[in-house]
């Protein structure tokens, strides 16, 4: 039982989730806009089930505000699948989770669960700071494919080494397992790996956060307090989305690196610190040195050794391998026995092109082993709009009497240009709309709509 800050612009949909929520013993309260939400916000809310597409805005006008105002209670978007890829934007921002509309009751139940529960919630509500220990192993997937082999290989090659590494990728890619596996691999492994995730920090406490305060330093400042360098003494720094940590932040992540000294707020004194740094970023830092968001000598000092995160489409053959293993983790946590997928399932994973990567797989796995009573997942277990995309798609691409399917990266690029298309109309044609809906950027988009002959 939780109190729940329900945000659904539809009122009928939101009554009815209202009742459903309440019948499960919630306490619910309901806002129908930004606006009005974000006056309800404060610290007694313990769960916000957030819709995405709000009639004064979207939802995540109120994660940002969330995040302001340094609130820690989990959120869960809930999105059309046609937004999927803000939702997993979203997901950099804090976001607990999302669940895709229409909404389905089982589902929603597990994710609340989820999110309620005390371990997860705690990684989800604490700006997401992680620390492992030597001996937390974690389950996960190599890959055979040749994108595979070669980033196993890099990371082989760099791991024994102190070198500062950058980790490039889309969204969900695996680009946090890629920064553990470095650090498990090198001579720092028993000693702790801290995760931080800087797209969730706030300006304000950033600098608090990475190299920690005295008592009295500012505002709020009641004892002193350690920084995530000094956390990491020894062992290996993760600092997820770097492109996040303003400018002011950035000066003093170089010193720290550069002198291998930090300075917490309000002290005199410098702390030596021996620590590795990992960063990741799915964004082109490059491209924000113009723009003055990212300085170019930090940029040069996490960019020791560069390893690019292949996205989930590029894996091939590895993603059988990848949804075996999520059902088998699915089955255990959800006490299921899903031991085959129909054909038809395994056409549409192959011929959609997973925006979300890895994460995105797993959701929608889980998701389908949750729906799935007997041991063969059908294509009804999967998301509606995601099934008949794919289904039209293949109608729209096979010639009458052409009776083979289309290879998945004609299909790939086929879906990438209708979406591309689509998104387009929705946005009126305004191409920076698009590029930013679409989780690229607008050079990326440019060459998208010449490679697919879009004027
Ligand atoms: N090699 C792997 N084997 C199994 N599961 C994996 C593997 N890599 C990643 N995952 C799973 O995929 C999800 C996304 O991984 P991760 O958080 O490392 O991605 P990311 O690229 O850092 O995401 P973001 O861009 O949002 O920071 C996680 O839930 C993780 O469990």
């Amino acid at each position: 039982m939780a109190k729940i800050l329900l945000v659904e612009d539809d009122t009928t949909f939101s009554a009815i989730l209202e009742g459903f929520l309440k019948k499960n013993g919630h306490e619910v309260e309901v806002r129908y806009n930004v606006k009005s939400s974000i006056k309800s916000l404060d610290d007694s809310i313990q769960l916000i089930l957030l819709d995405y597409r709000l009639g004064d805005g979207t939802g995540l006008d109120v994660l940002q505000e969330v995040r302001i105002r340094d609130l820690h209670m989990p959120v869960i978007i809930m999105t059309s699948f046609n937004d999927v890829r803000t939702a997993v934007k979203a997901m950099r921002l804090g976001v607990f989770d999302y669940i895709t509309k229409p909404v389905n009751p089982d589902e929603l139940l597990m994710i609340l669960k989820d999110a309620l529960s005390g371990d997860k919630q705690e990684v989800a509500t604490t700006g997401k700071i992680k620390k492992t220990n030597k001996n937390e192993t974690v389950a996960f997937v190599k890959g055979t494919s040749q994108p595979s082999k070669k980033l196993h290989e890099y990371i082989d090659l760099v791991a024994p080494t102190d070198m500062s590494v950058l980790v490039r990728g889309e969204s969900g890619t695996g680009k946090e397992y890629v920064a553990r596996s470095i650090h498990l691999k090198s001579k720092r492994a028993d000693k702790p790996f801290v995760s931080i995730d800087c797209g969730t920090l706030s300006k304000e406490l950033a600098a608090s956060e990475l190299f920690g305060h005295i008592k009295g330093s500012f505002t709020g400042a009641l004892t002193d307090k350690k920084g995530q360098f000094e956390e990491a003494d020894g062992g290996t720094l993760f600092l997820d989305e770097i492109g996040n940590l303003s400018y002011d932040v950035q000066i003093k992540l170089l010193r720290a690196l550069q002198e291998r000294v930090i300075q917490p707020i309000g002290a005199n004194k410098l702390i030596k610190v021996d620590v590795r740094v990992i960063a990741a970023t799915n964004d082109d830092l490059l491209g924000s040195f113009s723009s003055g968001n990212f300085r170019e000598d930090l940029y040069h000092r996490i960019n020791e050794f560069e390893i690019i995160v292949p996205a989930l489409r590029d894996r091939g053959s590895d993603m059988d391998t990848f949804v075996d293993f999520f059902v088998k983790q699915a089955n255990q946590e959800l006490n299921r026995n899903v031991t085959h997928l129909s054909d038809e399932v395994r056409a549409i994973f192959k011929a959609y092109d997973w925006p979300g990567n890895l994460r995105e797989l797993k959701n929608v796995i889980k998701r389908m082993v949750l729906l799935t009573a007997g041991d063969t997942a059908e294509a009804t277990a999967l998301p509606d709009e995601m099934v008949l995309a794919i289904n039209q798609h293949k109608k729209h691409k096979q010639a009458p009497g052409d009776a083979l399917a289309p290879d998945l990266k004609s299909q790939s690029e086929a879906h990438e240009r209708q979406l591309i298309l689509d998104v387009l109309q929705q946005v009126k044609y305004n191409k920076s709309k698009a590029a930013q809906v679409l989780n690229i950027d607008r050079k990326t988009l440019y060459n998208k709509l010449d490679k697919y002959g879009i004027s």
